[in-house]
């Protein structure tokens, strides 16, 4: 036993408080959640045409290939973290899954998500929770599938998200994570770069009327962890044969990780 009776109580400067990233500034942990809220409720009505114009429709491809990489079928149940206005849950649906829980701590979203949904005429097999990925109310090992889909970059303790994902998926159960990485073609890097810091806030600035939020966005992409540090985080938190595919020459990549 160690006695640590005379070690001397932190002086005031040492205490230190918990910081997190919010693009390239740095915040209090309990602040990001605000911070976001507050870009997704401003960005919430124009988000799927700045999807569109900001990946020049690219994003519906990886959307697509993670879609049929959920593998899809009748009667496998799928929770859809951070869904937002619905992309991952619809397209699940349409290749023939079974029930979804489209989920995001965000009203505005979801209700964007929820209008996109009776506009497709996708009552059944659908329905819409708040719920903070960080903290699923959701029982252990009670569903098949969990997505999460440029999501996780948005959330303040990543790691916790997918400890989360692990607990509720049954055993042979699978979780997968599409998110922005790390540009893996150093030809791309210069393009890319000029895209996400001039040109995207530029346009948010344009048609969504709020520069600082795209600002953010691409700040969040630069911040979050490389493909093989998430993969790292993926084992960390108990999954199995964890697996990535960069897409678009690293622009996002696609991690999977099996409960066992
Ligand atoms: C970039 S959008 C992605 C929406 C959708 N999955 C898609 O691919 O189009 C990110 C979403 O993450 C949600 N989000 C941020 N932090 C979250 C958290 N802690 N829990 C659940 N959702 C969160 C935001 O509200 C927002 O709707």
């Amino acid at each position: 036993m160690t006695d640590n009776s005379f070690a001397p109580s932190p002086a005031p400067s040492d205490v230190t408080v918990e910081e997190t990233d919010f693009g390239f500034r740095s915040v209090r942990k309990e602040e990001k959640k605000n911070l976001v809220r507050g870009v997704f409720d401003s960005v919430a009505g124009q988000y799927d045409v700045m999807n569109d114009i900001m990946s020049l429709g690219i994003h519906r491809i990886w959307k697509r290939i993670f879609v049929t990489e959920l593998g899809p079928q009748p009667g496998l149940t799928l929770l859809d973290l951070a869904g937002g206005t619905g992309d991952i849950s619809f397209g699940w649906l349409k290749a023939g899954g079974g029930p979804v829980v489209m989920t995001d701590i965000n009203r505005s979203m979801l209700s964007v998500g929820r209008d996109r949904a009776l506009n497709r005429g996708l009552v059944s097999d659908l329905s819409f929770c708040v719920v903070d990925a960080e903290a699923i109310p959701v029982r252990d090992m009670s569903v098949d599938r969990v997505s999460i889909a440029f999501g996780l970059r948005n959330c303040t303790d990543k790691l916790a998200v997918i400890r989360e994902a692990r607990r509720v998926l049954k055993p042979g159960g699978r979780f997968l994570c599409l998110e922005f990485s790390r540009v893996q073609v150093a030809a791309l890097a210069p393009i890319y770069d000029a895209w996400s810091f001039k040109v995207l806030p530029a346009m948010g600035g344009i048609v969504a009327k709020d520069r600082e939020s795209y600002q953010y966005l691409a700040e969040s992409i630069r911040m979050f962890p490389d493909q093989e540090t998430l993969a790292d985080m993926f084992r960390e938190a108990g999954l199995s044969h964890v697996r990535y595919q960069s897409l678009s020459g690293g622009i996002a990549a696609i991690h999977s990780g099996w409960r066992i």
